[in-house]
């Protein structure tokens, strides 16, 4: 063991401000009380402020709330009060973290929400409350015109009706197997015409309610299989589209272990990781249509 070198106060340099707190807990909180789901998407920012000098000029941790405690404390809150808004949930938080630790004195505490509607009014499919990012592309080849339409960040997410089961297990497979948990992503779709003779501003929209409808309206068995079944829905509607992709990510929302606290957490208090996602990915094509591979040229993230 190295020797502990504990640095005393100096002449030379005093500590000046300081907070210090876990950055961006990404708490996702559905109310299923009834069949009609409630949403709160917060991501919150906790740091606390106070007697922090012996923390910083002897490594004397005794005064050190862990962050690790302050990210716990989010999640934990976000269970047991619910969410009724944000200033109220970081409110709850400054009060218990100033009470709980005498020596903390105050903090920041800090959030942005993520809003959600609800898709066609319905009880547990939502669209977040921003719009998406159209996209067109035309490619020219002598005479020949090819139009390829999309968008993308458009997130959605259904807070049930949707598993992942029956896949195969190795020895590294430790995923369990759900029939009920959270499927969210953001949609980034094109699709390519076989004709320019379209009204591409009222197709679009019609290729989006579309996909935001097939969202809605099956019990998922992965998001493999939601986009394959947006895609079929866009082609059978749409007879002057030959071809639509998709690059979804699948993004996790981890049911948070409140075991810890006592706290039961029935699908209700989810970690919303940003990192590692799934990455799915997935071209669905009119059965005989002549491909057009060149057109797709220099489009990248679709297989
Ligand atoms: O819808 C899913 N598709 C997958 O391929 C996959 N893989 C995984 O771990 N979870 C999921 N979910």
């Amino acid at each position: 063991m190295t020797d502990v070198v504990t640095e005393q106060p100096t002449d030379t340099v005093v500590l000046g401000r300081n907070q210090y707190g876990k950055a961006e807990n990404h708490v996702v909180r559905i109310n299923r009380d009834t069949d009609r789901h409630e949403i709160r998407d917060l991501v919150v920012t906790s740091q606390l402020r106070g007697d922090l000098e012996e923390v910083h000029t002897r490594g004397d941790n005794a005064h050190c709330v862990p962050t690790d405690t302050q990210k716990q404390t989010v999640f934990a809150f976000a269970q047991q009060y619910g969410i009724d808004s944000p200033e109220q949930f970081l409110l709850r938080l400054a009060g218990h973290f100033t009470g709980e630790f005498e020596w903390i004195t105050g903090g920041r505490w800090a959030a942005q929400e993520y809003a959600w509607n609800r898709i066609d009014d319905h009880d547990h499919c939502f669209v977040q409350h921003k719009d998406e990012v159209r996209t067109a592309v035309v490619v020219a080849e002598g005479e020949e015109r090819t139009v390829i339409s999309g968008f993308k960040d458009l997130t959605v997410l259904k807070s049930t009706q949707s598993g992942f089961t029956g896949y195969p297990k190795d020895r590294y497979t430790v995923l369990p197997e759900t029939e009920d948990r959270i499927m969210s992503t953001d949609i980034a779709t094109r699709w390519r015409y076989n004709t320019t003779e379209v009204d591409f501003d009222a197709v679009y929209e019609d290729v989006k309610r579309i996909i935001l409808t097939k969202f809605t309206d099956h019990y998922s068995k992965a998001l493999q299989e939601t986009l394959y079944l947006m895609g079929k829905a866009v082609i059978e509607a749409h007879p002057e589209i030959d071809e639509i992709k998709f690059s979804c990510p699948n993004k996790h929302h981890f049911v948070y272990d409140l075991g810890f606290c006592g706290l039961e957490n029935d699908k209700e208090t989810h970690w919303a990781a940003d990192r590692p996602y799934g990455l799915i990915e997935a071209t669905i094509q009119r059965r005989g249509a002549a491909e057009h591979e060149a057109a797709w040229m220099g489009i990248a993230g679709f297989c």
